[in-house]
């Protein structure tokens, strides 16, 4: 649902169905009912289906036949539901195994619905509408939790899950975890100098400029608090982060948005603390954003425009104090 840099997905597209069966007629009776309104994807396995869901655009809606050579339905849809990225596809079984206790099988193992062999049409395509529209709804609300209402990237609320998410998988892979705290420099005296209507559409102008650059899967743009930014590079190194924590600076000094009560420059700039940790069972991922925040302090302290970071807390190393160029 949410894109790389922070924005929420158009999830207004046709809808994607994935049909599995092993039985090739049953594929192109429901491949011709659904094609019209859908965009139709077919498996005639379970592990063809399951590698399908691996992919980075997943479907919307699974219909899935039970009894199947090798991987069989049941397992698809146990699989399915217990993967964090799957777990919320609708997946109805379309089944001539009728008794109650395959129905029972098939809740257990978590489906949404099922349809019995042989499909009646009308219920096929009504059963696959009100299924695809309560998911939309169900993201739609997501979205309005998770989305900061100015600005449009993630809100502090979706960061603190994301984050959280990514300490624990970067601390199972060891590798490095990097945090970026932007702040908008002497933006107080810029809503004073413009009024807030103009403080805010410059806000989400810098939202903007920061949630394009990074575009790694597990990289998130939030907005942190009132005027300041925060952005997760999971394993990426010190180095990486300041490398892109000095190109979304530059690149926010060149929107050239008029910064006339500004101290540092006359133009909006902004002040950047970076710091990057290997999260270990030793600390918190609220550490991390105590010595981005610390860096950020340094930065303002340093006389703002610039980038400040450090390695970690523990064995403070001041790697850099980069200034931005040209910010007069
Ligand atoms: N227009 C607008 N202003 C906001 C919003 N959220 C916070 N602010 C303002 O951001 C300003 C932050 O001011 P300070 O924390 O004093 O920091 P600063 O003036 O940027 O100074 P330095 O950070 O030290 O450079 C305050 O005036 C807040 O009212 C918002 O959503 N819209």
């Amino acid at each position: 649902m949410y894109s790389s840099q922070g924005y929420i997905q158009n999830t207004m597209h046709r809808g994607r169905v994935l049909i599995v069966d092993d039985d090739p007629l049953n594929l192109n009776i429901l491949h011709h009912i659904l094609r019209d309104d859908y965009d139709v994807f077919m498996a005639n396995n379970g592990k063809q289906a399951l590698s399908f869901c691996k992919k980075e655009e997943k479907p919307d809606l699974i219909l899935l036949d039970v009894v199947m050579p090798g991987v069989n339905g049941l397992d698809v849809c146990k699989y399915l539901k217990s993967n964090e990225t799957t777990a919320d596809i609708p997946v109805i079984f379309i089944t001539s195994q009728n008794t109650v206790e395959q129905e029972n099988l098939c809740w257990i193992v978590g489906c949404t619905d099922f349809i019995p062999k042989p499909v009646n049409h009308l219920t096929l395509k009504h059963r696959v509408r009100t299924h695809l529209m309560m998911k939309r709804q169900a993201e739609l609300l997501k979205k309005y939790a998770w989305v900061d209402g100015l600005t449009g990237v993630c809100n502090r609320r979706y960061f603190d899950d994301h984050f959280k998410k990514e300490w624990r998988r970067c601390m199972r892979s060891v590798a490095p975890l990097s945090l970026i705290m932007f702040d908008i420099d002497y933006f107080k005296s810029y809503n004073d100098t413009y009024g807030h209507l103009k403080g805010d559409t410059c806000l989400c102008r810098v939202a903007e400029t920061i949630a394009r650059r990074p575009q790694r899967a597990g990289d998130l743009t939030a907005r942190y608090g009132g005027e300041e930014f925060a952005v997760i590079l999971p394993e990426t190194s010190l180095q990486g982060a300041v490398f892109l924590a000095q190109a979304i600076g530059e690149e926010v000094q060149a929107l050239n948005i008029s910064h006339s009560s500004s101290a540092v420059s006359k133009k909006v700039t902004l002040s950047a603390g970076v710091a990057t940790v290997i999260p270990d069972k030793s600390a918190q991922p609220a550490h991390l954003i105590q010595y981005a925040d610390a860096q950020l302090y340094r930065a303002k302290r340093n006389g703002r425009a610039q980038v400040c970071s450090a390695l970690n807390e523990r064995n403070f190393v001041y790697i850099n104090s980069i200034p931005f160029t040209n910010h007069f």
